[in-house]
């Protein structure tokens, strides 16, 4: 057998290409992506056998894992479609892969529609939220009290460096909400306005940090400060595995040109520029994490991973 590193498909590499630019983002998105991508494997495949088939499906799995390193609903995801990737002929595999993919994008999208619902239930008639990033999982809780007949305002920060603000103000906007845009040092003088903030999670850690887009956890601390509630909008699969057996969460540090043009940097002189792309929002400074089995203070989010993932997990693409 040939390396299967080289009969990993075009599909798959232009997937990767994507979560690294970041044309393809946010924890949820990523996953969905990841998982459609391992499923171009399987059926585009020549393998002749059912174990050329999973170490293609392994080698995909490991190019795709291989693209950011915070979001763990990406190494979620690919866990969960290779799973059950057993089989005697290549034709089984494919079949089980097929099967794998089509119920873990029914149940992401389940999920989030579900913690909308959750997340909805906390928001009032005439409240006034605050938004860092672009989190699908916060906008389905903002589309379901709409749902509701709730009126909501909405102050967004833009998200420095990539201005992912941008984005979720345009949803807002699409879904009624009255929007105000602002840069995102302004969060703490708007914060009087704000009946909660609303974020995502790229991570969940089983002490109950999130880990989400770098800003988070200054907004935090700043929200406490006023005693405006934060919570946090994260389908289970943004809950962290590793964290359970005392690993800690990857922080991505992109480039610096995403934060100064290096022309500019070069001609300023001799300065060094850092990028993380997420920060650790300790659980003191959130109230609650709304997820699709309800909602959880920080502290007890370790009794749910334990039931979904037990005492751990391995790489996607160890065979057991
Ligand atoms: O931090 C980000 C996106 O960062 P980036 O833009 O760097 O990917 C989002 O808050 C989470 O991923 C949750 O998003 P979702 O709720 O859609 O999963």
């Amino acid at each position: 057998m040939d390396n299967p590193e080289s009969r990993v498909t075009d599909e798959v590499r232009q997937t990767a290409d994507a979560i690294g630019t970041m044309e393809i983002r946010g924890a949820a998105t990523i996953a969905d992506a990841a998982a459609k991508a391992l499923r171009t494997q399987a059926e585009q495949s020549s393998a002749e056998t059912a174990d050329e088939l999973r170490a293609e499906l392994r080698a995909a799995a490991r190019v795709l894992h291989d693209t950011r390193p915070t979001a763990v609903s990406l190494p979620n995801a690919l866990r969960y479609v290779l799973f059950d990737a057993d089989g005697a002929t290549v034709e089984d595999v494919r079949a089980s892969v097929v099967t794998s993919v089509v119920e873990f994008c029914d149940r992401l999208e389940n999920a989030q529609t579900d913690l909308g619902r959750v997340g909805a239930n906390r928001l009032r008639d005439g409240d006034t939220i605050m938004t860092h990033c672009h989190s699908t999982d916060v906008l389905a809780c903002v589309e379901a009290a709409v749902e509701q007949g709730k009126d909501l305002t909405a102050i967004v920060k833009e998200t420095r460096p990539r201005l992912q603000g941008h984005i979720t103000a345009r949803e807002l906007v699409e879904m009624g909400v009255d929007v105000t845009l602002i840069v995102d040092s302004a969060a703490r003088r708007y914060m009087n306005d704000v009946d909660h903030v609303l974020v995502g999670a790229d991570s969940i850690a089983a002490d109950g940090s999130v880990i989400n887009k770098i800003g988070t956890s200054g907004l935090a601390v700043t929200a406490r400060d006023r005693g405006t509630p934060i919570v946090c909008a994260a389908q289970t699969i943004k809950l962290h595995p590793d964290t359970l057996t005392g690993h800690t969460v990857d922080i991505e540090m992109r480039e610096e040109s995403e934060v100064i043009d290096p022309d500019e940097a070069d001609e300023i002189g001799d300065i060094t520029v850092k990028n993380p792309a997420f920060d650790v929002t300790p659980p003191r400074y959130v109230d609650a994490i709304v997820t699709e089995r309800g909602q959880y203070p920080p502290e007890s989010i370790v009794t749910l991973m334990r039931d979904l993932f037990g005492e751990g997990t391995t790489e996607p693409w160890v065979v057991e």
